[in-house]
């Protein structure tokens, strides 16, 4: 998160740390007890091999109570998505048991209407990801407000030029953005997560590539019957 400051601990109790190795790759969050919703495009590179998912966290290094590091069972990434654009930028993990739900691990609803979160409206992104340029990582959640922008306007010629579909949504980046490693975490407008952080250009802080999320509400049909055939 560029230009953004410290999370109060344990506010968004539904942050998820998606980690290879003890690090942190992506973020994500939980949507049911046993399921966490990230980005597709955080496995770029992983060769295959499945996250850690660290629940109840707010520093990714010190103890905490309720701080708990999931095993994975599945990862299913839309079948739409692809490296070569954001599209269908969405994976769903299934953790090897049920999260324990407690103050600091807690459920975070999403969107299910599919209508257009309106212009100006101000929403929040958090994450462990880049907080400078140079790359530096928080060991602290980091947040950040921002306004929603219109996808005509994400869509001009000198912005995103025509490749913001009706499935993604967009938030200006002057100086406050997502950056490396926000990827995956959730768009919170009005308590409800309303999209999920994807790479897009991969530039932060640059008002003319403003920020973009897949939006979630024209994905509940796919989440819901993933969730229920792997119910088993
Ligand atoms: C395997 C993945 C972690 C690779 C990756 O995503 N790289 C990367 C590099 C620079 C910026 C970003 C990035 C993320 C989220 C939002 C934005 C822009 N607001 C940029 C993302």
């Amino acid at each position: 998160i560029l230009g953004g400051y410290e999370a109060r601990p344990h506010l968004r109790p539904y942050m998820a740390s998606l980690q290879l190795d003890g690090q942190h790759v992506c973020g994500g969050f939980l949507i049911a007890e046993q399921w966490v919703l990230s980005a597709a495009h955080c496995t770029e590179g992983t060769n295959g091999k499945l996250f850690q998912v660290l629940l109840g966290a707010h520093s990714l290094t010190e103890p905490e109570p309720h701080k708990r590091l999931y095993r994975v069972r599945a990862q299913i990434a839309h079948p739409g998505s692809n490296i070569h654009n954001n599209r269908d930028d969405l994976l769903l993990l299934q953790l090897e048991e049920k999260a324990e739900l407690n103050a600091h691990v807690k459920v975070l609803p999403f969107q299910r209407e599919d209508r257009d979160v309106e212009a100006d409206t101000l929403c929040e992104a958090a994450g462990w990801g880049t907080v400078t340029h140079s790359g530096r990582r928080p060991d602290k959640l980091q947040q950040v407000e921002r306004p929603v922008i219109s996808r005509e306007l994400c869509n001009h010629r000198t912005r995103h030029d025509q490749t913001i579909t009706e499935k993604m949504m967009c938030t200006d980046s002057r100086k406050k953005d997502t950056c490396k490693g926000d990827s995956g975490g959730p768009l919170v407008c009005n308590g409800v997560a309303e999209g999920v952080v994807t790479a897009g250009s991969r530039v932060c802080g640059n008002y003319k590539k403003p920020a973009i999320y897949t939006r979630i509400a024209p994905y509940a049909t796919w989440i819901d019957g993933v969730m229920a055939s792997a119910a088993g």
